[in-house]
């Protein structure tokens, strides 16, 4: 007889760990990889994913079984778990923890993978057998008679009713439970609604690719306003097929519903979203329609990216440039370069679009290896605004406003527009300082100055989360000449409501976007149309499409003119031509006014021509001579500790170490901003010609920073094609 031979899985669980569990196969139990799994851990039992099921078990290690599988299927087919594969060596994370990113928050728990189905109702009997006295009951059965197919029970609360009063009807037979309407595929109505596209519209349509062809990466160069969102819904129309899935990926979905919305119109029920302001259970919901090939249109942030689609037949990524893209800690891939990934291993299209393409976008497509489209044309009969340089060296100012960018707010909202102002800084004002002694208040935590809050009378870190009381008195010297020096969005805000007391004045950044729904709010007062005035940072830049805005004024443009990151020129550029392109995209011309103390700098005298490429033809050939990105590829790695002089020299052992591999490595160097929330941050960026090979290094690397004994305080990270480098 054979000898009996275990049968072993080796199995990944959700810890910040480079390594693998093995366990035994009970005899009765088959798992497939990328199924959910119950394992014992320690004194406790966790979740795991299936990674190999025939690993040759370790010798002389008496290993534990298998509790059970969640479910009979996997929960990351086998495209999905390639994927996630490809991007923990390629982003040189720990498979565990990129693994379980693609699972949502219930099943990343153990939760059981089935929906709670609510109940759902229908109206079956007359309001008029209940008695006079059921006044809520009667309105609530003809509330119900008007909902086409019925309501679940969640949404007769939110429409005010009671739990009470549903069971009442139901006992009195006068409502009976129902089964929801379906939500596959789009409705009868929907169905034949095709966008109708301008000549410059389908000119671009004809030039992508259809699905059919396979892999193909196509970059989208449409300016802003030429109608990207109505070529997506185009495409999409034309080739995708009843029973395709598709994934549209955005920066921010919260900020433009708008979008969502004229999805919805043209694909009914087939839209989802996917976005981190979901709840729980519905991320459960979406995730289990996406699993089950449900043909499923998503729109979606950075991860819907990594989703478990198993027919998904066109990827879309707008506004491609966007650093949201990035995911800045832990697992730290690109969603817009992982979506090109996951095109390839599906084999089918992709497209990129943006007014302000990335560098490395760009790159691609002058080298061939993305299509480029190109949309030069304003949709309907809109004309890019004219953007004037305003130079404000010697003029005086009221809260960062000069007198030509008033009188110019008066003079639109005189003619019944809107005027939008852009400030890149939330808060009051950035900094508070003494005109006595010189003092400025700065973080007890970070090297970094506090912003004064006026609305909340607070003093907060915009790098940790340190916040003290607002005070009148210098703090050191108890001065009265303690003052806010720079601009916020909250003292524009006060400007211009002092300057225009009669016109609305709408502040957007994160403090006044935070609550739930106050979006809505302003977007409402916007579309309105009336004249109002919009105060916001670089989230007023982001795809919005406000018709009746024919100004925009930049309070300050100078901030990125002369960083030590090298990304900061192309950033600053794109957010400046993006805020530009909200003015003038109904009927009226638009104008831009840019506020500026170097008016004759060349960045800013070629935004003022208002052509993207020839800045980005520009701006390539400085990072050419720089031998940059996308010249050549990039890593950082990072260390931080509660002494500089631990993590310099943690990355002084590794640069070592990186040039034994064949690394190329500048620094290591203290970072941007050294100390934060009391952490001493420093990094070591390496370079090379070749991606394949540094990706190679990266991974010895990281087993030698694995082995080595560091002290308890001593952290590091690696980010591979880093945004930030400062
Ligand atoms: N073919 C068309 N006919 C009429 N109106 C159109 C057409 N295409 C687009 N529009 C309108 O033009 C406006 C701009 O379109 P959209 O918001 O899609 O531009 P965009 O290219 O995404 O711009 P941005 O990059 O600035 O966000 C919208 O109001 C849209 O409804
Ligand atoms: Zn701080």
């Amino acid at each position: 007889m054979e000898p009996h031979v275990p049968r072993t899985a080796r199995i990944a669980l959700n810890r910040p760990i480079r390594r693998l569990f093995d366990y035994l196969l009970p005899d009765h139990m088959t798992l497939q990889r990328g199924q959910r799994v119950t394992v014992p851990f320690g004194r406790q039992s966790a979740t795991g994913l299936v990674v190999e099921t025939d690993a040759q078990p370790p010798e002389g290690i008496t290993l534990k079984p298998v509790r059970s599988a969640a479910e009979a299927w996997p929960a990351l087919p086998p495209e999905t778990f390639r994927l996630l594969s490809w991007a923990s060596d390629y982003y040189q994370h720990p498979l565990g923890e990129c693994l379980f990113t693609a699972l949502p928050p219930a099943l990343r728990r153990g939760r059981p993978a089935v929906e709670k189905v609510e109940p759902y109702w229908q109206a079956c009997g007359d309001p008029a057998l209940l008695p006079g006295n059921a006044k809520r009951q009667k309105e609530l059965l003809a509330w119900l008679k008007r909902q086409p197919g019925g309501a679940g029970s969640k949404q007769i609360v939110r429409a005010g009713f009671t739990q009470s009063q549903i069971r009442s009807l139901q006992e009195k037979e006068l409502i009976r439970e129902t089964t929801p309407p379906s939500t596959d595929g789009a409705t009868e109505e929907t169905r034949n609604r095709i966008p109708v596209l301008s000549p410059a519209q389908q000119e671009a349509a004809d030039q992508l690719p259809s699905p059919d062809d396979g892999f193909t990466t196509t970059l989208l160069f449409g300016i802003t306003g030429s109608g990207k969102t109505e070529l997506y819904l185009h495409y999409l129309k034309t080739h995708l097929d009843d029973n395709h899935q598709a994934l549209v990926l955005v920066p921010e979905i919260n900020l433009t519903p708008q979008t969502v919305a004229r999805f919805q119109y043209y694909f009914g029920s087939r839209i989802a979203v996917w976005h981190s302001a979901l709840k729980d259970s519905e991320r459960l919901s979406t995730w289990l329609r996406i699993r089950n090939g449900e043909p499923v249109i998503l729109i979606g942030t950075r991860s819907a990216v990594l989703l478990p689609f198993t027919n998904l037949k066109t990827i879309v990524v707008d506004e491609e440039h966007d650093s949201s893209y990035k995911q800045g800690e832990g697992f730290r891939y690109s969603g817009r370069d992982t979506a090109i990934y996951r095109a390839h291993l599906n084999n089918c299209p992709v497209i990129l679009g943006s007014a302000t393409p990335s560098m490395e976008s760009y790159h691609n497509a002058l080298t061939g290896k993305y299509t480029l489209v190109r949309l030069e044309e304003r949709a309907g009969n809109a004309k890019l605004p004219t953007i004037k340089l305003l130079d404000i060296r010697s003029r005086p100012l009221e809260g960062g406003l000069s007198r030509p960018a008033i009188s110019a707010i008066e003079k639109c909202l005189n003619a019944g527009q809107q005027a939008l102002v852009y400030v890149n800084r939330r808060g009051f004002a950035p900094i508070m300082m003494c005109f006595d002694c010189g003092h400025m208040v700065e973080c007890p935590r970070c090297d970094t100055r506090l912003t004064y809050h006026r609305r909340d009378r607070a003093m907060r870190c915009h790098h940790c989360d340190f916040q003290t009381a607002a005070t009148d008195h210098c703090p050191k010297c108890d001065s009265e000449a303690f003052k806010p020096v720079g601009q916020g969005t909250e003292r524009s805000e006060d400007v211009l409501a002092a300057q225009f007391p009669d016109i609305p004045v709408v502040r957007v950044d994160r403090d006044s976007t935070q609550r739930k729904g106050s979006i809505q709010g302003i977007l409402d007062t916007v579309n309105s149309g009336s004249p109002c005035i919009l105060v916001g940072t670089q989230m007023l830049a982001k795809g919005h499409d406000f018709p009746n805005v024919t100004l925009v004024v930049v309070v300050n443009a100078d901030g990125g003119l002369f960083s030590v990151d090298f990304r900061a020129p192309e950033q600053l550029i794109q957010t400046l031509l993006q805020v530009s392109g909200r003015a003038g995209r109904g009927e009226k011309t638009g104008e831009v006014l840019v506020q500026t103390c170097h008016s004759d700098h060349p960045l800013l005298r070629s935004l003022a021509v208002g052509y993207y490429l020839p800045v980005a033809d520009q701006l390539l050939a400085e990072r050419e001579t720089g031998q940059l990105p996308p010249y050549r590829a990039m890593a950082i790695l990072r260390a931080e500790s509660d002494v500089m002089s631990s993590s310099l020299k943690l990355l002084d052992d590794m640069k070592s170490k990186a040039s034994d591999c064949g690394i190329e490595s500048w620094g290591p160097l203290p970072a941007l901003i050294a100390r934060r929330a009391d952490r001493h941050r420093a990094q070591l960026i390496m370079v090379s010609n070749n991606r394949v090979r540094l990706n190679r290094q990266l991974a010895l690397l990281c087993q030698d920073l694995d082995l080595m004994r560091l002290p308890a305080d001593v952290k590091w990270a690696i980010d591979v094609d880093p945004l930030e480098t400062g």
